[in-house]
């Protein structure tokens, strides 16, 4: 049986990035899926855009929805200041298993808890298991079906506070109509979109970012 793409993006990165340094694994997995195979990560182009946010914000509390291969959580723990914390949830054990790899060869096993199941499940459960009182940032990039219902969560669940920043990924291509509908009616957000392109593509697509008002 052969090997899977996460699997040989994990290969490259062993092979290619440098064991603590978090920029050359982003850079390799980059590389990688503009030279070889694409895969979907946030990219280098949305990414800063989420460096970009992510550094303003300077969260304390960070919550990760689709890890994948852990591409954009490298991306957002290595600008987290000490002491803070990113949980990830993903669903796949497969993606799950190479991104705790990936993880771990940038150095950030200590900023990263990556939790997998279903993030429908997990999110009533975050202030019992991981004693998460609210988060400063949330960055949804999972099965584009479940960004409302897991944000209608959060909010049930007393996990956002004044001032929370979602940011999500996708909105054009795959698309979330029903999240963009919702979020940008919904008088408890501010929202602003960020006109991108498809990870290593020029299709267009963007981030929306909406930010809690309580
Ligand atoms: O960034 C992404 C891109 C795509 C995707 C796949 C196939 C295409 F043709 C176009 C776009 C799917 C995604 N699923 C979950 C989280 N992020 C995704
Ligand atoms: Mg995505």
């Amino acid at each position: 049986t052969g090997s899977t793409r996460p699997q040989r993006l994990l290969r490259a990165v062993q092979k290619k990035a440098t064991q603590g340094d978090p920029q050359s694994v982003i850079a390799t997995i980059d590389h990688f899926c503009r030279h070889s195979e694409w895969a979907m990560n946030v990219g280098d182009e949305k990414g800063s855009i989420l460096d970009s946010v992510v550094t303003e914000l300077n969260p304390s509390s960070a919550l990760e929805l689709g890890t994948y291969c852990g591409y954009s959580t490298v991306r957002i723990a290595r600008l987290l200041p000490p002491g803070s914390k990113l949980i990830t949830l993903e669903f796949n054990p497969a993606y799950a298993a190479v991104a705790r790899q990936v993880i771990a060869w940038a150095g950030l096993n200590d900023k990263v808890q990556l939790v997998e199941g279903p993030s429908g499940d997990l999110i009533p459960q975050m202030k019992e298991l991981f004693g998460v009182q609210t988060f400063d940032f949330v960055f949804l990039d999972h099965w584009k079906d479940r960004y409302l219902p897991d944000t209608k969560l959060l909010e049930e669940c007393g996990l956002l506070r004044k001032g929370t920043v979602l940011l999500a990924d996708n909105v054009i291509c795959p698309g979330t109509p029903e999240y963009l509908e919702y979020i940008r009616n919904s008088s408890r957000y501010e929202s602003r979109y960020f006109k991108s392109h498809l990870e290593y593509t020029k299709v267009e697509d963007g981030l929306e970012k909406s930010v809690f008002l309580g």
